[in-house]
């Protein structure tokens, strides 16, 4: 399988190139060439597989450049009950017939981004490796991203993780997870701006290609397709949970901020898993649900984007969104190009009309917005009707899905954090704290190890040349 841009200036490319390449050369994001297609008959064989041996099947089918044994060994490696918490890995909550949650947060840091991000780090190490090269990371984090990967990289010889955050933003258990780590090859760099000021530093960053180039920058974000693809795997394992034979379908709501995990929810409808509707849950930053309900993307600025109890999703300007646009107008490279011309001057773009808007209901999307005041309601509603205490981002995700429930399709919610993670707003929807896992009760109290610094991808890069020139 060969990989491409979404603004069409790479040449075809094969997976592990990719996977080190992070953000294309035109400054576009990575796709296959096409999706791979799963029959019924292959889902038929499928549905009885664990979640290692499920992963191995969808990741051979984008990862063909890896030896198969070797590939198997590193998806074993990685999704395991002792990193996972259950055998299952992903357990399905059923709270009521036809609506469920789906838990993804039970790896090492409590959120959704250790499914794929516990798997780069083996497939980096592999990789970077078999190569004799060394990788140095560049990443933006709202919250989650950040300390997933580097707990997932921390302490590999070959690996250094350079992790931007927005300077108090994020809430204190998040802040605390990564600025306590004292590891060698983890650095924090606290940013005064949002997550999105983050993001454009290292897209900027990666365009510099003889920077990129000199000083091996690399990604983890959802800019990094094997990302995403080690996401596609929870969908068909929640599918096959939730049903009962592969006649049925399903719809999935999922808390959504940088588009990413919907994204992946995307890819594996594309292959041919029945999912019936994907629904996009933001918070008050609404960005995306603006669009499925007009065709009108408008990414806000700084100023705009607003401080939530959902800080993971505290996102104007949804990086994935652009592979999914690439889908949407017929994988026509200009036609992207075009748009995120506009995206990158500051400006949005207007679908609505166009017969690539016309055919959106194709894609399976619905959208739908959560508040505080939602979020606290939902919280609330949940302890008290089911006896589970959500997070601030999935109980977005669990008031918007609710909304869009039908009769005889299971609503599937993505978990995707431990309520443990937003403290503050548990108290002040139930009036008592959640519990924390074990071993993980004073975190707050630890030293921090983090430096403060401007938006300013010039100073990132200096501060990139002296550590990795170090
Ligand atoms: C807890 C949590 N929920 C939801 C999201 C949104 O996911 P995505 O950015 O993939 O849309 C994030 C961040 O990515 C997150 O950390
Ligand atoms: N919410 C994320 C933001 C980055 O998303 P990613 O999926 O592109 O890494 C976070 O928690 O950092």
């Amino acid at each position: 399988m060969k990989y491409i841009s979404t603004r069409g200036g790479m040449a075809p490319a094969p997976f592990s190139d990719i996977l080190l390449m992070g953000l294309a050369p035109d400054g576009g994001l990575v796709l296959p060439e096409s999706y791979p297609q799963v029959d019924r008959a292959t889902l038929d064989t499928w549905r009885a597989l664990s979640y290692p041996e499920l992963a191995f099947e969808i990741i051979r089918l984008f990862a063909d450049d890896i030896p198969a044994d070797d590939l198997r060994r590193l998806v074993f490696d990685t999704y395991r009950e002792d990193v996972f918490g259950s055998a299952d890995i992903t357990p399905l909550k059923v709270l009521e017939p036809g609506l469920c949650i789906l838990e993804l947060s039970n790896g090492p840091t409590l959120a959704f981004k250790d499914m794929a991000m516990q798997f780069l780090g083996n497939l980096f190490e592999y990789v970077l490796g078999q190569r004799g090269e060394s990788l140095n990371i560049l990443g933006a984090t709202s919250g989650d991203t950040g300390s997933a990967a580097e707990y997932a990289m921390r302490g590999k010889h070959n690996i250094r993780v350079f992790m931007l955050s927005p300077y108090g933003l994020m809430s204190p258990f998040q802040q605390a997870q990564m600025y306590s780590l004292q590891d060698d090859n983890i650095h924090n760099l606290a940013v005064r701006g949002v997550f999105d000021d983050c993001q454009d530093i290292v897209k900027a960053v990666s365009r510099d290609h003889v920077f990129k180039a000199r000083r091996k920058i690399g990604t983890v974000n959802s800019i990094n397709w094997a990302r995403v693809v080690a996401q596609v795997v929870y969908y068909f394992k929640g599918y096959f949970a939730a049903t009962a034979g592969n006649d049925e379908q399903v719809s999935f709501s999922v808390p959504s901020g940088n588009f990413g995990n919907v994204c992946a929810g995307h890819i594996a409808r594309m292959m041919g898993l029945p999912i019936r509707h994907l629904v996009v849950a933001t918070n008050e930053n609404d960005v995306l649900d603006e669009f499925f309900r007009t065709g009108r993307y408008r990414p806000r600025g700084t100023a705009d984007t607003h401080i939530t109890s959902s800080p993971s999703m505290d996102i104007s300007k949804a990086s994935n969104f652009e592979r999914f646009v690439f889908d949407l107008v017929g994988r026509d490279p200009k036609a992207v190009a075009g748009m995120w011309a506009r995206v990158d001057a500051g400006e949005g773009f207007d679908l609505a009309g166009t017969p690539a808007f016309a055919r959106i209901a194709d894609f399976g999307f619905q959208s739908g917005k959560s508040t505080h005041a939602d979020r606290l309601e939902t919280i609330r509603r949940a302890d008290a009707r089911y006896g589970v205490v959500i997070d601030t981002h999935t109980a977005d995700g669990l008031k918007v899905g609710e909304e869009w429930r039908e009769d005889g399709v299971p609503m599937v919610c993505l978990e995707t954090a431990q309520a443990a993670k937003f403290e503050d707003t548990i108290v002040e929807a139930l009036g008592r704290k959640p519990a924390r896992p074990a071993g993980l009760d004073n975190i707050e109290a630890l030293p921090k190890r983090v430096e403060v610094v401007d938006a300013s991808a010039e100073l990132i890069k200096r501060y990139l040349s002296e550590h990795i020139d170090a």
